[in-house]
C-alpha cells in the first residue's frame, strides 16, 4: 500500500492509490485487534526520482509505502466509512511484538470519501488515528470540486479492482509540482507540466517563440498541429514540449514493465535526429534535477530507477545492434532517421506494432521528408499508423512490403488519438522547386505547382479533420536578423575569395558546397593553409561525421565545410557565418542553409560566391524568396588578394604533388598485391621508389626512380615556402610595417592597444555582418559599379 504525505490539500490521484489498497480489504477479524496510530506503522520511504516534492498548495509531499497490511471497511455512528488498517504485527509495531504471527494490529482511519492516505499528517496529529470532523469536511470539499475521478465510495468493487489493475500495470501517477508564474509570466498561459518550466527557468527560456505560443497549447489540446516558422526560431521544443508534459503527467514507469512507445519523431538527417535526442534530455535533466532536489530520495536509489521520460534514437550509420537493444529494453519517444528504422520494422513485429499504436508522430523538416521520392521508407512508416478507413488509406496487403507484416495489420488497429505534428521552416511547393528548372519554367510562362499542404494531407491520416494550421514563414524567406551579401566572380577565384573571407572576417563558418569532390578538393587546400577546417558529408563514416560536428562546435573560428546533409535543422551555437560557395538548387536550400547562422534573435551573415554561369539561378532565387533587389556586394580589400593569391598557389602545388604520389604508392601497392594474389614474379625495380629513401640511391638506378626522389624533395621545399609565406605578416596597401606611425593609415594604436586585425595587418575590424546594408539594385538591372568590380576581382 501507498500513501502520500502532505501538509495540505489532498490529491485526486491519491484517491486512486487508496482505491487500490483497499481492495485487498477484508482481514480476518478472529485475532484480537489493537488500535495504533499511523506513525507506528512501518511506512518505507518510496524513491520517486522525479517527485515533485511540492503540492500546489505548498505542502511538502513524500510518497511512503507499507508491505503486509489488509484494509478493513467498518461504518462509525456517524456513517462514515472507517478503515481498519490490519497489519502483520512484526511489520506494524516500532520495537514491539517482534515475533512472527504473533496477532494483527488495527488502525482506523476515517475516510468520508475513502480519500485516506492523502491526509497523512492529519491523521498523525491524533493519536487515535481519528481524524478531526472539520478538517476532513474542509478536505472533501476541495475533493469535490476535482470531479476529474469518481467517487470512490460510489466505485463498485469490480471498479475498483479493475482499477487497481490499471495503477499496478502503469505505475503512479505523480503530482505536479508547484511553479510560482511570476518567474516566468510570459509562460504563464502555457499549460506546461510545471517541471518543464522549471527547466526553462534554467535554460534561460524566458518567454516562448511565436511559434512556441501557438503551437504547443494547439498540442496540449490534443489537435494535430502543421507548423511553419523561420529558421532558429524553436521549432523542436514547439512539438516535443506536449509530448513531454504528456508523458511527465502519465503514470511513472515501473522498472519492472517494458514503456510502450508514445512518441515518434522522425528526421531526415542523422545528426539532427541526434541533436534532438541531446536537446529533449538536457531540457528533461533540468526538469528532473530541479523536482528531484526539492523530493528526498537518495542519489543510490535514483540511480536504480528507471528514468522518468526515456528518449532513444535509431538512426543510421551507428550499431543498429545497440539499437535493437534500446528498442527491447522500450522508450517513451524515439527519434529516427526513416531507412534505418524501417530495416528494423520489418525485422520486428513487435516495433511495427508499437508503431502503430502511437500517441504523437512528429515530421520534422516536413517539407523534405514528404518529398516525392526523397524517403521511401517514410511513406511505409507513416503507412503504419494510418487508420484502414482512412482517405488516406492505410496499409495496403497486397503491397509486398507489408505482406510480412500482415498479421500484425489485421491485429491491430491504428490509435484514433494520435497526435501528428509536422513542422519546417518552408512549406511551399515553390521553393522545393528546382532553380534551373524554375528558369525555364518561367520563360515558357508555366502555372503554380500545388501546395506541399495538399501533399501532406494525401500522405499522413491525419485524425483532427482540420489540423491547427500555423503559418509564420518571414518575408523573403530568412530571419530578419541575417545579413546577405554576395561576391561576383569567376569560378576559378572562388578560392581565392573564400580564403579571403575566413581570413578576413573570423568566425565560426559554415562553407556549403554542391558536391562532395567539391569538399575533397578543398579540404587538403585549406589544411595546407593552416585554417581550422572539418569536413562533413555522407560518404564519411557516420563516427567521424560526429567527431568532425564536434570539433567545429568546440574550436574558435571553426570552419565547416559542407554538403546540403548539414543544411537543415543542425542547431550549433555561435555560427556567425554561413558562405554558399555553390548555390543551391533549390531556394528552399537556400533558406535552410542560411539559417544555420541568426538563430534564436542572433545576428548572422550569409555570402553568396556567384560566378557568372550562376547569375540566372541566383535571380531565380531572388524571385522566388520574393525579393525585388539584388544583394547588397561585399566591400573586398583588394590589395591583399595577391598574396593570397600566392599562398593558394603554392598549396595547390603541393596539393597537386602529393597526390600524384600518394597515387603512384597506390598504384603500386595495387599491383603487388595483384601479383602476391596471383602468385606473379614481378621486377622488384618497379615498386622501390615508393618503398627507399632518398639517401645513397645507388648509381644504377632507373631515371624514373629518381624523378621520384625528386618530387619528394620538391614537396619539401614547397611546404617549406608555404610556410615561411603563412608566417609573413599580410598588410595592407598604405601601411607601413616599419613605421608603424607613418604611412597613408596610421596603425600604431592598434598595435599597442591589440585592436587591429589578427591577421591582416591594417584591414578594417568590421564584423562581415555591419559591412553591408540593403542593397538599392533592383533585381534585373546591371550597374556600372558592378562590372567594374567583377572586372576588377577577375583580373588579380
Ligand atoms: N523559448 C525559447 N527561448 C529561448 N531560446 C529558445 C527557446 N526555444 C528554443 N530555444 C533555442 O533556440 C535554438 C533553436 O531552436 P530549434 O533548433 O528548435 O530551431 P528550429 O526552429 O527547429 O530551427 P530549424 O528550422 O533550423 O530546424 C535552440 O538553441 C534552442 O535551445
Amino acid at each position: 500500500m501507498t500513501q502520500l504525505k502532505r501538509t495540505s490539500a489532498s490529491s485526486s490521484k491519491m484517491k486512486r492509490r487508496n482505491k487500490s489498497s483497499s481492495s485487498h480489504s477484508q482481514a480476518s477479524g478472529s485475532k484480537p485487534r489493537q488500535r495504533l496510530a499511523p506513525n507506528e506503522l512501518k511506512w518505507k520511504t518510496v524513491n520517486t526520482p522525479s517527485f515533485s516534492g511540492i503540492d500546489g498548495g505548498g505542502g511538502m509531499m513524500m510518497l511512503e509505502e507499507l508491505d503486509d497490511v489488509d484494509i478493513e471497511w467498518e461504518e462509525a455512528e456517524n456513517g462514515r466509512k472507517v478503515a481498519r488498517f490490519v497489519a502483520k504485527e512484526e511489520t506494524s509495531r516500532k520495537g514491539q511484538g517482534k515475533g512472527k504471527g504473533k496477532g494483527k494490529a488495527t488502525v482506523e482511519l476515517e475516510a468520508p470519501t475513502s480519500e485516506i492516505g492523502d491526509k497523512g499528517d492529519d491523521v498523525k496529529d491524533d493519536e487515535e488515528g481519528i481524524v478531526d470532523e472539520d478538517a476532513l469536511d474542509e478536505e472533501a470539499e476541495e475533493q469535490e470540486e476535482d470531479d476529474a475521478f469518481p467517487d470512490f465510495a460510489a466505485l463498485a468493487q469490480e471498479d475498483i479492482d479493475e482499477e487497481d489493475e490499471e495503477a499496478d500495470q502503469a505505475g503512479e501517477v505523480e503530482e505536479e509540482p508547484a511553479f510560482d508564474d511570476a518567474l516566468l509570466p510570459e509562460w504563464k498561459d502555457v499549460a506546461l507540466h510545471t517541471s518543464l518550466k522549471k527547466a526553462f527557468l534554467a535554460a534561460g527560456y524566458v518567454r516562448p517563440t511565436d511559434i512556441q505560443k501557438r503551437a504547443i497549447p494547439a498540442g496540449l489540446n490534443g489537435r494535430d498541429v502543421v507548423g511553419v516558422a523561420e529558421t532558429g526560431s524553436g521549432k523542436t521544443l514547439a512539438y516535443s514540449l506536449p509530448i513531454l508534459s504528456h508523458l511527465l503527467r502519465s503514470p511513472l514507469p515501473t522498472s519492472s514493465k517494458k514503456r510502450p512507445l508514445s512518441g515518434l519523431v522522425l528526421c531526415p538527417t542523422r545528426e539532427l535526429a541526434l541533436q534532438v535526442v541531446d536537446h529533449l534530455n538536457a531540457l528533461l535533466k533540468h526538469a528532473l534535477t530541479a523536482s528531484e532536489e526539492e523530493g528526498e530520495s537518495s542519489d543510490k536509489l535514483k540511480a536504480k530507477s528507471p528514468p522518468r521520460v526515456s528518449i532513444g534514437s535509431v538512426v543510421g550509420g551507428l550499431s543498429a545492434q545497440k539499437q535493437k537493444r534500446i528498442l527491447e529494453r522500450g522508450c517513451d519517444i524515439l527519434v529516427a532517421t526513416p531507412g534505418r528504422l524501417w530495416d528494423l520494422i520489418k525485422a520486428n513485429d513487435e516495433l511495427a506494432s508499437s508503431i502503430r499504436t502511437l500517441r504523437f508522430l512528429v515530421i520534422d523538416e516536413a517539407d523534405r521528408m514528404i518529398e516525392n521520392g526523397h524517403f521511401a521508407e517514410l511513406e511505409n512508416i507513416v503507412k503504419l499508423t494510418q487508420r484502414s478507413g482512412a482517405a488516406s488509406q492505410g496499409p495496403d496487403d497486397d503491397d509486398p512490403v507489408f505482406a510480412q507484416l500482415s498479421t500484425l495489420l489485421e491485429d491491430s488497429e491504428a490509435r484514433d488519438d494520435m497526435q501528428t505534428f509536422v513542422f519546417s521552416a518552408t512549406l511551399s511547393k515553390d521553393l522545393q522547386q528546382n532553380l534551373k528548372r524554375r528558369l525555364h519554367r518561367a520563360s515558357k510562362g508555366k502555372g503554380k505547382r500545388s501546395s506541399t499542404l495538399e501533399d501532406l494531407v494525401d500522405k499522413l491520416d491525419f485524425r483532427d479533420p482540420k489540423p491547427e494550421v500555423i503559418d509564420l514563414s518571414p518575408e523573403g524567406g530568412v530571419v530578419s536578423t541575417l545579413r546577405e551579401s554576395m561576391v561576383e566572380c569567376v569560378v576559378a577565384d572562388k578560392d581565392l575569395y573564400l580564403y579571403y573571407f575566413l581570413l578576413r572576417y573570423p568566425g565560426r563558418s559554415i562553407v556549403f558546397i554542391g558536391s562532395v569532390d567539391g569538399i575533397r578538393r578543398l579540404i587538403p587546400l585549406f589544411t595546407l593553409l593552416q585554417l581550422p577546417i572539418f569536413p562533413l558529408h555522407s560518404q564519411l563514416q557516420q563516427k567521424q561525421r560526429l567527431k568532425n560536428l564536434d570539433r567545429f562546435k568546440s574550436t574558435k573560428n571553426g570552419i565547416l565545410i559542407a554538403t546540403d546533409v548539414a543544411a537543415r535543422g543542425l542547431d550549433i551555437p555561435q555560427v556567425d557565418h554561413v558562405i554558399h560557395f555553390n548555390l543551391p538548387r533549390t531556394a528552399d536550400a537556400y533558406i535552410h542553409r542560411s539559417g544555420r547562422t541568426a538563430r534564436a534573435k542572433n545576428e548572422g551573415f550569409a555570402l553568396q560566391l556567384c560566378s557568372p554561369e550562376e547569375k540566372g539561378v541566383q535571380r531565380a532565387l531572388m524571385k522566388s524568396l520574393g525579393r525585388s533587389h539584388e544583394l547588397p556586394e561585399l566591400p573586398i580589400e583588394t590589395d591583399f588578394l595577391p598574396p593570397l593569391r600566392e599562398r593558394l598557389k603554392l598549396a595547390r602545388e603541393i596539393e597537386l604533388a602529393e597526390h600524384s604520389q600518394t597515387k603512384s604508392t597506390h598504384d603500386k601497392n595495387w599491383l603487388k598485391e595483384a601479383a602476391e594474389a596471383m602468385d606473379l614474379d614481378i621486377d622488384p625495380d618497379m615498386f622501390s621508389d615508393a618503398e627507399e629513401d632518398d639517401k645513397d640511391l645507388p648509381y644504377s638506378r632507373t631515371i624514373k626512380q629518381k624523378k621520384g626522389m625528386k618530387k619528394a624533395v620538391d614537396i619539401r621545399g614547397l611546404r617549406n615556402q608555404l610556410r615561411e609565406l603563412l608566417s609573413e605578416k599580410l598588410i595592407a596597401r598604405g601601411i607601413s610595417a616599419k613605421y608603424p606611425t607613418s604611412g597613408s593609415k596610421v596603425i600604431i594604436d592598434d598595435l599597442l592597444k591589440q585592436t587591429g586585425h589578427a591577421t591582416l595587418l591594417g584591414a578594417g575590424t568590421k564584423k562581415a555582418y555591419d559591412e553591408v546594408q540593403g542593397s538599392k539594385r533592383k533585381l534585373g538591372s546591371k550597374s556600372r559599379a558592378g562590372m567594374v568590380n567583377k572586372k576588377k576581382k577577375t583580373s588579380n
